[in-house]
């Protein structure tokens, strides 16, 4: 079941300038950064309860974010949606139709299990599942 909207990412062409940009413009607090090795991404997430703002930058120049910061240079990246039961929100959706990118979860940032949706399914929107690494 979805509980949560978890997160809203923007991929950024340079993350140093835009995590000053959020810490010290617009003065949200800062939960440090994380390479998610597995998605190819650097990610640094501010809370802004009840959700976050993460900001995706391609981890060594490669993968799914680099791709679209070369076409779009920068923006919305994706919504992501907290699960408690990840594995039954992928086999409900699915049987609806959703399609999937992956056939499995993968490991996302603060051990969390993530999947993603592809926007196709979605209205043009990249949504991602996530369940929280104290909820497995
Ligand atoms: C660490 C973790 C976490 O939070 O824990 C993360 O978030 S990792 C965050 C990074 N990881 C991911 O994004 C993984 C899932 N993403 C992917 O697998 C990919 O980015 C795809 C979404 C499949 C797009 O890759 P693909 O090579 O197909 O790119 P493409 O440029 O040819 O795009 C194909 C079509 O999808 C659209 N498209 C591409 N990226 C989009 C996005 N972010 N939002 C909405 N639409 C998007 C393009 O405009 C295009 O539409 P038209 O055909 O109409 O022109
Ligand atoms: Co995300």
């Amino acid at each position: 079941m979805i509980t949560a909207l978890d997160h809203i990412a923007i991929a950024v062409p340079d993350l140093e300038k835009s995590i000053k940009r959020f810490m010290d413009d617009f003065g949200l607090s800062f939960d440090g950064t994380e390479d998610v090795i597995a998605a190819k991404t650097s990610t640094a997430f501010f809370p802004v309860p009840p959700t976050n703002i993460e900001l995706v930058h391609p981890l060594n120049g490669d993968g799914p974010i680099a791709g679209y910061l070369e076409k779009k240079g920068g923006g919305l990246h994706h919504l992501c949606f907290r699960s408690d039961n990840i594995e039954e929100d992928v086999e409900r959706l699915t049987a609806k139709g959703y399609q999937f990118l992956g056939d499995a979860p993968s490991p996302g940032a603060h051990g969390s299990k993530v999947i993603f949706i592809h926007p196709k399914s979605c209205d043009g929107v990249l949504v991602e599942i996530n369940q929280p690494a104290d909820s497995h």
